[in-house]
């Protein structure tokens, strides 16, 4: 895809996840790795809803400012997942409301939040690794993605939300989407006997792709 669709394509799925619930007010930044090796993201502060392409963020690998408005104040926990990651070409930010309400609980397990109890959480987002609160902007939220990049698609950032990769922004977008969808029925089902997939049922699903 060209600069232009990405850019596009961009604006129009931020659009979607606004008008469907999954982003609020100025909450939220999504990124993408562009053709020719920098990235491009929303600008801080921007509402989902009121994307402009032509005024989305440059920068490069180093987090340098390149074009376009003032870049999100995460673009260095962005570029931390992207260096580690050689999969990922794109990353959505969140806070959802399933998804924060679960990373607001205490005794979560840092390994995996949620264990899988459907097939397409496991497809498609596998585990996800409780990251401990630090404030939105700290440097050392990048230090901690970075540490846990290379084994995982997905990461709950501790009373903050979710963060989220895929092999471009629309595989992004369903990733959230779906993990959105697990954290609810994962709320809704609390304090009921699950079936949770056992052992060897991930185990199948695991590497078989979506
Ligand atoms: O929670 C926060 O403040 C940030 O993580 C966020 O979601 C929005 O920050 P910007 O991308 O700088 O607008
Ligand atoms: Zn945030």
């Amino acid at each position: 895809m060209t600069e232009q669709a990405l850019r596009e394509e961009m604006v129009t799925l931020a659009r979607s996840m606004f008008e469907r619930g999954y982003a609020t007010g100025g909450a939220g930044n999504l990124s993408l790795k562009l053709p020719d090796g920098n990235f491009l993201t929303t600008p801080t502060g921007s509402s989902f809803g009121r994307l402009v392409a032509e005024r989305l963020s440059v920068v490069d690998i180093d987090g340098n400012h390149l074009s376009g408005d003032r870049p999100s104040k995460e673009i260095a926990f962005h570029l931390a997942i992207y260096r580690n990651s050689p999969d990922c070409n794109a990353i959505v930010h969140l806070h959802s409301t399933y998804l924060t309400a679960l990373s607001c609980l205490e005794g979560l397990d840092s390994d995996n939040a949620i264990k899988p109890f459907t097939p397409y959480y496991v497809m498609r987002v596998g585990q996800l690794p409780v990251i401990p609160y630090l404030r939105p902007g700290d440097p050392q939220i990048a230090t901690e993605l970075a540490n846990r990049a290379a084994d995982y698609r997905a990461f709950l950032l501790a009373n903050h939300g979710p963060v989220i990769t895929g092999t471009d922004l629309r595989d992004a977008v369903d990733n959230a989407e779906e993990l959105e969808e697990t954290a609810k029925l994962a709320l809704m089902l609390d304090g009921k006997a699950i079936r949770y997939l056992t052992d060897a049922e991930v185990s199948d699903l695991e590497g078989r792709g979506k």
